[in-house]
């Protein structure tokens, strides 16, 4: 019998798990209660659209292998190459048409430069693991995706380098807006909820080896709205047992999702503040990424002046479809 107390937790003082625990029966959200398929929309590169090489990093793993199918489905050139971190790996994975071989780190820093000889406009999407984050760059332009690792050395490598990025923890359009909107609140309302309680959980797939880079983000809006918060106090759920029993996340989803949920209680219990934000499956970070490829493409052949992006940008211009 499993407890509705998530271990070493203070238990929110309303109990968000219920309703957690309710998702996933008859009123589960509608994008949740169907097993939607990885890419629904069948698209592909039409009059008027822009093609250009990419090269998926990380296609061995669930979303590597969802942004290449996507970039098929959208009409990009997909560079029959990706990268693992084992390396005698005799692999190839196909994706459409494409046979993508997957290479070993040893050779990867030659295997990208023929790569980038042969396509000097390449874009490189990388979704790999925290600890690949900070690796050196072979490529000049790429769309990291991957969450972790040192951040701050991520964005001083790129600025030193004068390389053009787009790096984002979250690719999901409704999400960058939602992330947006807490910010903008943070900025037009600080301090308004001082004194309040805060409490975050999160739920992804057992394999996510970080805590969410998302929910970090958010939390740091709570803190500019007055709402101090110890980073370590972040419940992190990824067994599955738990995800079915208490989140409630559909089975279909249990290899791949991103549930979040911040409850506020105000010091005295008398008024709360809840705000969610659950996705099943890759879709949404796919075609995200997609878009982020087109955003960076399009700024490279401008030569903008700005360097390093974000997926509000890629929004804020209108590129996410
Ligand atoms: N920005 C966003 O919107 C989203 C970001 N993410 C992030 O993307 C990352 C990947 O997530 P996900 O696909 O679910 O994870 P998976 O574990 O399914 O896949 C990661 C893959 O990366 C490969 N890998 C690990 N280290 C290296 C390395 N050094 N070089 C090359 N390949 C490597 C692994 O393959 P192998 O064993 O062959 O090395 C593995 O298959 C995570 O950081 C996750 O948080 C996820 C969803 C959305
Ligand atoms: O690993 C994931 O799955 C996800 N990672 C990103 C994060 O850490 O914020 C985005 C989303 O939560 C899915």
């Amino acid at each position: 019998m499993l407890s509705l107390r998530p271990p070493h937790t203070t238990f929110p003082r309303t109990s968000p798990w219920l309703r957690w625990g309710r998702l996933g029966g008859a009123a589960a959200p509608h994008c949740l209660s169907a097993a939607a398929p990885a890419l629904a929309r069948e698209t592909a590169a039409g009059p008027g659209s822009v093609s250009f090489p990419i090269l998926v990093n990380g296609c061995t793993g669930k979303m590597g292998l969802a942004v290449a199918e996507a970039a098929v489905l959208r009409g990009l050139h997909l560079v029959p190459v990706s990268f693992s971190s084992r390396e005698k790996v005799k692999e190839t994975i196909q994706v459409g048409q494409t046979d993508i071989r997957i290479c070993g780190p040893s050779a990867r820093e030659d295997d990208l430069s023929s790569v980038a000889d042969e396509f000097p406009d390449v874009i490189v999407v990388d979704y790999t693991a925290p600890d690949s984050v900070n690796c050196k760059q072979f490529n000049p332009l790429f769309v990291m995706g991957t969450t972790g690792g040192d951040r701050q050395l991520l964005y001083k490598s790129v600025q030193d380098s004068k390389n053009y990025a787009l790096i984002s923890p979250q690719m999901g359009k409704q999400v960058v807006a939602f992330v947006a909107l807490m910010r903008i609140f943070a900025e037009q309302f600080p301090g308004t909820y001082s004194g309040y309680h805060l409490e975050v959980l999160e739920s992804h797939q057992a394999s996510k080896k970080d805590t969410s880079g998302t929910a970090k983000d958010v939390i740091a809006c709570f803190e500019k709205l007055g709402v101090p918060y110890d980073m370590n106090r972040m419940v992190k759920i990824r067994d599955p047992e738990q995800q079915l029993e208490m989140v409630g996340v559909p089975e279909e989803h249990i290899d791949g999702h991103a549930f979040h949920l911040y409850h506020l209680t105000s010091s005295d219990d008398s008024a709360s503040f809840e705000f969610q934000h659950n996705v099943g499956g890759r879709s949404i970070y796919a075609e995200g990424t997609i878009d982020a490829a087109i955003f960076l493409h399009s700024k490279v052949q401008s030569k903008d002046s700005k360097r390093i992006y974000n997926m509000e940008d890629v929004s804020r211009e209108g590129y996410m479809r």
